[in-house]
């Protein structure tokens, strides 16, 4: 039974170390390799989002290159200086410029209408498809001293420009508003948008009404992005990367990330590695678990056995083999580090009569009993043996004389103020001590001295009358001889 806990205990110690390897490995493998993979999902997104900055950058030139183009159509601009200058009437410059501008369409693949205003934002006239006027004020609303993007029409698929006029001189003559196809743009915003992450392209002061792209965006993410526009906090499960579009300050390129989309790859990289490390550690442990459980076994049974031969069987205190070698342990220590050491001997009076009157079986009972109350009463310092028969002996280390008659006081009282239940009756048993004490010893002294010493202690508490304690003075024989052992010591030695 106990083999079996202390053979737990064991198993619970390899547990618990296997348990500090993977948190280890957690600690140290783990977590590293986590921040590893998230710091290059962070270095990928900004790539992602520089690459498609560039890329929709190209685009737009492409298309403002196309704007310059009509803008830069030299008789069309004449003849909006002469018309500004009063030289010819509305009706003249229309009639000469728009065929014009209807070439320039027909020669842009992607370009739809060309609408010319005059530097007050006034329609002059327009080539190409129908604008409605509702769309004049978008070169007026801002100032526009470059070309510009000024609105992208997801549903109808285009994208609108506005271009400053100027003469030969620099002076501002006009604008054109040039409506163009927004292909390629979407395109290009489509190869950089994959499953949890989406890009969008947002009009600085019109929030949603400038969003862009033109296909459905994933509905969560769209959601993200308007919290995020409305109140510049991030909805939980999602990050958000902006970045303005050089040479458009007004727009703003937003790559929303759907984190538990990103999640999936860390995981599919982190996940079989945890899973890995768990099998092979659970293995190891099993494996240890069985090679160990053998020698395990032998130990403790070794260690079983060791204390089996310390101990003395009926009562369970040291019995008189181990006594000795404690009390040569303790002696050795004694003499060395000059600490006190006191023995109290006691005898049970009278125990004859114990066994005589209530058999033997009640006298063993007795031992036990005596046994227990003894260990309620010293240390767990002190060291409990059976001398011999009814004889007990403690070995008291670190104890002066006081405190060791204290001790063999109170023990006295302990006993005879308890009861030893026997089969059937009750006993009220007294016994006998004798203390002696290396406190103030001068003259050299052996173990057979000391054990010489408590006997002698011990049978004057006897001859005085039982039920009490007796000091005893160390007497040390002269000279000491080796191998010399006192009546006491080898009667001791021997058993009772
Ligand atoms: N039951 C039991 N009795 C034991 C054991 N060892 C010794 N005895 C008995 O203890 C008794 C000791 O008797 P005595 O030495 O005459 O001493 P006493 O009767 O205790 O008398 P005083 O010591 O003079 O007070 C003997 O009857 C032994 O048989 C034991 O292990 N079990």
């Amino acid at each position: 039974m106990r083999h079996r806990q202390n053979i737990n205990n064991i198993y619970a110690l390899l547990g618990l170390a296997v348990l500090l390897l993977v948190a280890s490995f957690y600690l140290l493998g783990m977590l590293p390799l986590i921040k590893h993979l998230e710091r290059t999902h962070d270095e990928r997104v900004d790539f992602q989002l520089s690459e498609s900055s560039a890329l929709i950058r190209t685009i737009l030139d492409d298309q403002r290159n196309i704007a310059l183009q009509v803008a830069s159509r030299s008789a069309i601009r004449n003849r909006q200086v002469a018309y500004l200058r009063g030289e010819i009437d509305r009706q003249t410059l229309a009639e000469f410029s728009r065929p014009k501008l209807a070439d320039a369409i027909t020669a842009h693949e992607g370009l739809i209408s060309v609408v010319r205003y005059a530097p007050d934002g006034s329609r002059l006239y327009s080539a190409g498809r129908q604008i409605p006027s509702a769309y004049d004020r978008l070169c007026t609303t801002y100032p526009v001293e470059s070309i510009r993007l000024v609105m992208i029409e997801p549903d109808a698929r285009r994208v609108y420009y506005c271009s400053p006029l100027h003469d030969r001189g620099g002076r501002h003559i006009g604008f054109d508003l040039l409506v163009m196809f927004d292909h390629p743009l979407h395109e290009a915003v489509e190869r950089q948008s994959r499953a949890g992450l989406e890009l969008a392209l947002v009009l600085d002061d019109e929030g949603l009404d400038g969003y862009w792209p033109n296909r459905p965006i994933d509905s969560h993410m769209h959601k993200a992005l308007t919290q995020y526009l409305q109140t510049s906090v991030m909805p939980s499960g999602f990050s958000i990367a902006q970045r303005r579009l050089e040479d458009e300050p007004r727009w703003q390129l937003f790559l929303i990330v759907d984190d538990a989309e990103h999640a999936r790859p860390l995981e599919r990289q982190t996940l079989p590695l945890l899973f890995a490390v768990l099998a092979s550690t659970a293995a190891i442990y099993l494996l240890t678990v069985i090679t160990l459980r053998p020698i395990i076994a032998a130990l403790l049974e070794q260690k079983a056995l060791l204390a089996r031969s310390r101990c003395d069987g009926l009562t369970g205190a040291h019995n008189h083999a181990y006594m000795q070698e404690l009390l040569d342990a303790e002696l050795a220590r004694t003499t060395r580090y000059g600490r006190p050491l006191s023995l109290i001997l006691l005898d049970i009076d009278h125990f004859k009569q114990v066994n005589d009157r209530h058999g033997h079986q009640a006298g063993d009972q007795v031992l036990r009993i005596l046994t227990q109350r003894c260990r309620e009463t010293i240390r767990q310092t002190d060291q409990l043996a059976r001398y011999g028969g009814e004889e007990f002996l403690i070995i008291l280390p670190e104890t002066g004389r006081t405190q060791a008659m204290t001790l063999a006081e109170r023990l006295r009282r302990h006993i005879a103020r308890s009861t030893f239940p026997i089969p059937g009756d009750s006993l009220h048993i007294t016994i006998s001590l004798g203390v002696i004490s290396t406190e103030g010893q001068t003259d050299a002294f052996d173990k057979y001295d000391l054990i010489e010493a408590v006997d002698r202690a011990l049978y004057h508490s006897k001859r005085e009358g039982r039920d009490r304690v007796s000091y005893g003075a160390i007497t040390p024989a002269a000279p000491p001889a080796s191998g010399r052992k006192s009546a006491a010591a080898s009667r001791g030695e021997e058993g009772k």
